[in-house]
């Protein structure tokens, strides 16, 4: 029942999407029936042929320029009539693709970040590049071969009833036979289909992880029998396809032995009404040569049937990307002045797990606030609840008091720029990509931008510096590089409220206390939000957050923690130790027991 639904919605999405566009679609019909009936003609001719050599064999030589002619023209009318028709369907696949990928393109543009964010690039592409582009078979193709092995055995059938209704019934009644023998067997093929779908997305995702994974199972000298995943699934795949192979091969093989079994009732029906006189051999000979293929076209449609549920499934993909207009978005705000950022009560779950509960913090206009805490204990979902890439399942994060995730792209990114460790540049220079979202940035902006990043020396290192082409044909970037790039672009982005979610594990302890120097003293007025491994510059930020289990369990200056946060004197102490060993380690000695010395006391003498 259920099924049956999901069919009928998929239909009415493929109406939808096909919508205005499918005229030349219909126009291709009635160019391959002509096509069929071209197709037909020699047979018609073949008739002639045989009863003119039987009733008058001296005849036949002369008219065998007749046929050869009738023969060339139905042979080309048969080429211009497949040619047009497929054309045709091309054309109208085309638009239609074209159109389908636009409005998913439009669609996705309208689409909040945290929607992108939660379903991943890879699902996205799948959608408007393979499953649009499956859809080239199903509306190009398909439709004309589909339209023609229906016409041709209806035509077979109708050429059949006028040459002999007892002969067409003989040849035509194998069809009902074969499908009642092969239904038997082929019970249940649906839901073996369905399985074997899921088997096989199953194996494909097992192999995919195998591949990534390969370099890693080479170091550690595994084989891939050790790969217990892709075993499990592989077996399971060979299991399913044993058992349907079992089950539908006798019924597939009855099936066509049946659809040519027709002869068996044919030709003693032909003999023994020939012998009554009531038809001629000619009109035996042609049911016999109609009769072989009639049944022929209609396995192209079982084909078809199997591709089917994999375009189905595709447009069904892309039924959530087509709903996104109608997710509300809130009308641009007029209002100015300094930028309030507020969290109250946040709760936030992946699929069902808590990751965040009841977080509630505000982040002063002008502001330099730091967010530590364990791994794995929701710095990053807090840091996107933020920027408003996620929105939170109870509670409020806000800006400027309205909701951050459901404000319009446009006004979020005047408001916010959000910089990540997973950085992706655009092929093009480095400065394409450090003007990205502000292309008419100064000079002076870029140099500005870059030498907070610390980026300054590395792209000064770069054979044509800021026009160094980033990609594949130009300089290949380390990760650290690109993240220093990619803080760059966010200071440029010149928004009121900066967020940095472990953006700047590039750096060493020295380099993160000048880029943050550095970043309060060019960019005094922005709002700075920073996720940090590394506690080294931020002792004077307004307000450090500590998060630990989803929760934020401390919060104040970096003195105050430190007189109050047992988690922020632990922290400390292990970062201090740290850089004492890496800094002074031949007269190295904290002190044993004693309270733990930041690095600034420690330098300092
Ligand atoms: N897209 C996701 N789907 C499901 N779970 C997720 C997803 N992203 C993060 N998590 C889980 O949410 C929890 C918090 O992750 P988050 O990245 O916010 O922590 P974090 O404090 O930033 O960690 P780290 O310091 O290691 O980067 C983790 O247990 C993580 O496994």
């Amino acid at each position: 029942m259920e099924h049956t639904q999901d069919h009928a919605d998929t239909w009415r999405l493929l109406r939808l999407l096909t919508a205005g566009r499918r005229a030349r679609l219909f126009a291709a019909l009635p160019v391959t029936l002509v096509a069929v009936l071209a197709e037909l003609a020699p047979f018609w001719l073949l008739y002639r042929a045989i009863e003119t050599l039987i009733a008058a064999p001296q005849a036949l030589a002369a008219m065998l320029y007749e046929l050869a002619a009738w023969l060339a023209a139905a042979l080309l009318l048969k080429y211009l009539a497949y040619g047009g028709a497929y054309v045709l369907s091309h054309h109208a696949a085309y638009d239609i693709m074209a159109a389908i990928r636009c409005r998913l393109v439009a669609h996705l543009a309208r689409a909040p970040l945290h929607w992108l964010h939660e379903r991943g690039a890879g699902a996205l592409k799948q959608s408007v590049i393979q499953d649009v582009e499956r859809m080239e078979a199903f509306l190009a193709h398909h439709t004309v071969e589909i339209a023609a092995a229906v016409m041709a055995p209806l035509c077979v059938a109708a050429l059949l009833f006028w040459v002999d209704w007892r002969l067409a019934l003989a040849v035509l009644s194998v069809g009902p036979l074969a499908l009642a023998c092969s239904w038997g067997f082929m019970r249940g093929a649906g839901r073996d289909h369905d399985q074997f779908s899921r088997a096989t997305a199953e194996l494909n995702n097992a192999t995919v992880e195998y591949v990534r994974n390969m370099p890693v199972m080479k170091v550690f000298c595994r084989a891939a029998a050790d790969f217990r995943l892709l075993q499990r699934r592989l077996e399971d795949y060979y299991r399913l396809a044993e058992r349907i192979t079992r089950r539908t091969v006798p019924g597939w093989s009855l099936f066509t032995s049946v659809l040519g079994a027709h002869l068996l009732l044919l030709l003693p029906l032909g003999a023994w009404l020939h012998g009554r006189g009531e038809v001629t051999a000619a009109q035996v000979a042609v049911a016999v040569v109609l009769g072989a293929g009639v049944f022929r076209p209609l396995l192209k449609v079982s084909r078809f049937s199997m591709e089917m549920p994999e375009i189905f499934a595709g447009l069904r993909r892309m039924a959530p990307i087509l709903r996104l207009a109608e997710m509300p978005r809130l009308p641009a705000a007029t209002a100015t002045g300094p930028l309030q950022v507020a969290l109250s009560g946040v709760d936030f779950r992946y699929r069902g797990r808590p990751i965040l509960a009841d977080v509630s913090l505000t982040l002063a206009p002008g502001s330099f606030n730091v967010l530590v805490g364990p791994s794995g204990s929701g710095k990053s979902t807090l840091a996107q609840i933020v920027a408003g890439v996620l929105a939170p399942q109870a509670g409020q994060a806000t800006l400027n008091g309205r909701p951050a995730a459901a404000l319009a792209d446009d006004e979020r990114a005047r408001l916010v720029a959000f910089a990540t460790q997973d950085v992706f540049l655009f092929s093009g220079s480095v400065r394409d990509n450090l003007c990205l979202a502000r292309p008419q940035a100064g000079e002076d902006e870029i140099r500005r931008a870059v030498r907070v990043a610390q980026a300054e020396a590395f792209i000064l290192g770069l054979p044509a510096g800021l026009d160094t082409r980033v990609n594949e044909l130009g300089a290949r970037l380390s990760g650290g590089e690109r993240q220093r790039l990619a803080v760059a672009r966010a200071l440029l982005a010149d928004t009121p409220l900066l967020v940095l979610d472990e953006a700047t594990a590039f750096a060493d302890s020295m380099t993160q206390r000048a880029f943050f120097e550095a970043l309060r003293a060019t960019y005094a007025d922005k709002t700075v939000l920073v996720v940090a491994h590394r506690l080294y510059g931020i002792e004077r930020a307004d307000q450090v957050l500590i998060l630990e289990a989803g929760r934020l369990t401390g919060r104040g200056t970096h003195d105050s923690l430190l007189r109050e946060s047992a988690y922020y004197r632990a922290m400390w102490r292990c970062e201090a130790l740290g850089v004492a060993w890496t800094l002074a380690r031949p007269a190295a000695d904290t002190g044993g027991e004693g309270e733990p010395t930041p690095f600034a006391e420690m330098t300092n003498g």
